[in-house]
């Protein structure tokens, strides 16, 4: 269970408050459709979850881990299971998908083996699990460069895999894909959160998010003003997206 109570955060110069108090329980396996207004603080909600940004106050419970108060130990814990996925996937253009998702390894790998570009067989395997769970396969040896939009976020999907996150913070992960790739990301991630429980809290259009999503958000003023589970937007929760 993860537990979030009166997030506050001001951004710039003049400490604009952005978030003024965000507060959600949200349980694993659950899909997120993370929605709202052009600046209603989308991006600064997932950096702050994924320990990116500060926050000025609030608590933050992770399986009954204080992620704030309770020591390195709690912040750890979300570098190593959260996995922040930002707005064109992060890629190396000149290595291949395969390569890529193996950078994904580099926390749990001695520092030896990094320095050596050894790899061994587990993670070499376990990177092709992941390529093959996200239908990347047949591209493992391809650079991300000549890979599509679409296939450059899977590889991003895998790479967050294998890392072993449980929870998926992404920041637009389907913008500038054809509607099919769109779809194709969105149905490999519900799938993902329904068989392995993984979490997943994505700002996507509010089409997408109606048709994947288990649980819309939609940000105003700095809060959470609709939380809406197995059901459509209406047409007034849906004034505020405007
Ligand atoms: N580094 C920064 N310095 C100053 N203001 C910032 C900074 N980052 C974000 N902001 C402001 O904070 C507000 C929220 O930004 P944020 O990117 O979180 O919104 P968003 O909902 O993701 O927007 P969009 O849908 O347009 O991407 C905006 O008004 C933005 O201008």
């Amino acid at each position: 269970m993860i537990i979030v109570e009166h997030l506050a955060k001001s951004i710039g110069p003049e400490q604009t408050p952005v978030l003024r108090d965000i507060g959600f329980r949200m349980e694993s396996g659950e899909l997120i459709g993370l929605l709202g207004a052009s600046g209603s603080g989308k991006t600064t909600l997932l950096r702050c979850l994924a320990l990116r940004d500060k926050w000025d106050k609030g608590n933050f419970r992770v399986d009954g881990t204080d992620i704030l108060q309770g020591g390195f130990g709690g912040r750890v814990k979300i570098r190593r299971e959260w996995a922040f996925l930002e707005q064109n996937a992060q890629l190396n253009p000149t290595r291949t998908a395969l390569k890529n998702v193996l950078i994904g390894q580099a926390a749990q790998t001695p520092l030896w083996r990094r320095l050596t570009g050894m790899v061994r067989s587990d993670d070499y395997m376990g990177a092709m699990d992941e390529l093959e769970r996200i239908g990347l396969l047949d591209k493992a040896k391809m650079k991300t460069g000549q890979l599509s939009g679409g296939e450059r976020q899977r590889v991003a999907i895998a790479r967050a895999l294998v890392h072993g996150a449980k929870v998926i913070l992404a920041d637009e992960p389907v913008t500038g894909l054809d509607p099919k790739s769109a779809q194709s990301i969105m149905e490999t991630l519900r799938e993902l959160c329904k068989e392995s429980g993984l979490t997943v809290v994505a700002i996507i259009p509010l089409e997408l998010a109606e048709r994947y999503a288990t649980r819309l958000w939609v940000l105003d003023n700095g809060r959470i003003r609709h939380d809406v589970s197995g059901r459509r937007l209406t047409s007034q929760e849906r004034a505020g997206l405007l």
